[in-house]
């Protein structure tokens, strides 16, 4: 089955991780990345995961997860490492329409998790449908590697530039055009050898020329 790619806005949303062991702690550190509102549940925590209590950045109930608990979330995490108690988490969550991911059983899941690798506003996102986590993993230090920290002052660049064009350039056909020159001008390249002349340059034969 073929799975549809989202990206999410969870800033300030209520978000619910059951379990406080190892693969929840994961989930917690991306939920908390993009500033979700995150509450756990579990009698136990690893000392990360208690850090950031300490720290206010998440509230938690020390305690095993409780019939309903799962309802009010936007997002919840079953990551106990008892089967029993993730089922019946994600049970709670197909009856309230709930997104929930499920980290020892695929089937109830109405997400995965992918693995990501972040530039600034670049989101690159990666999935086997569930068939390989570790080549997920594999791939994304592979992406790594290709795409640097340089494409996150390239797409502030492309960022103002693309404003830019929206505000001067009224004719929709000439603006695609002129993203396109953009696109293809090895700004980039610019970028990583520090060369703001030629960046300048290069940007204004593309506003001219398209
Ligand atoms: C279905 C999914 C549901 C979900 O969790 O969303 C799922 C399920 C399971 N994972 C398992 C194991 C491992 N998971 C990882 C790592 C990651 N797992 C992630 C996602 C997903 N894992 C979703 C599918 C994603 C896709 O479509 O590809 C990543 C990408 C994102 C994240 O978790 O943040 C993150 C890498 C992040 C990164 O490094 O970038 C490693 C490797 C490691 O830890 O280094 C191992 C051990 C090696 C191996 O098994 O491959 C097990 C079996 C446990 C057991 O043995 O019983 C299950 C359950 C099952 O498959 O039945
Ligand atoms: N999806 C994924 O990415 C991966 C999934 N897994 C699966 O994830 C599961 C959890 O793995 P780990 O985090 O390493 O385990 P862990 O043993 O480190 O953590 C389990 C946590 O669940 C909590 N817990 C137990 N019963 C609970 C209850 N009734 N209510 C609330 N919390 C409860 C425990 O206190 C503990 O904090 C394993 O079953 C494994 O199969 C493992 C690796 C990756």
């Amino acid at each position: 089955m073929l799975l549809y790619p989202l990206l999410l806005r969870l800033e300030g949303q209520p978000c619910l991780v059951v379990g406080g062991g190892q693969v929840a702690e994961r989930k917690i550190e991306s939920l908390l990345e993009v500033g979700a509102r995150v509450t756990v549940i579990s009698p136990a925590l690893t000392p990360e995961i208690q850090r950031w209590v300490d720290e206010d950045k998440l509230r938690c109930h020390l305690r095993e997860y409780q019939d309903g608990d799962a309802a009010g979330h936007m997002v919840v995490i079953a990551a106990t490492d008892v089967s029993a108690v993730n089922e019946q988490v994600a049970r709670d969550c197909f009856q309230r329409n709930i997104l929930i991911n499920t980290v020892d059983i695929p089937q109830l899941c109405n997400f995965y998790v992918p693995a990501v690798v972040r530039r600034g506003d670049l989101t690159i996102a990666i999935s086997t449908n569930g068939c390989s986590p570790a080549i997920a993993r594999r791939i994304r230090e592979k992406l790594e590697a290709t795409f640097g920290e340089e494409y996150c002052e390239y797409l502030q660049v492309m960022k103002s530039l693309r404003e830019q064009v929206l505000r001067e350039v009224p004719n929709p056909a000439r603006r695609k055009a002129i993203f396109e020159t953009l696109a293809e001008a090895e700004l980039l390249e610019c970028i990583q050898a520090g060369d703001d002349q030629a960046l300048k340059e290069r940007i204004a034969q593309c506003l001219s020329s398209s």
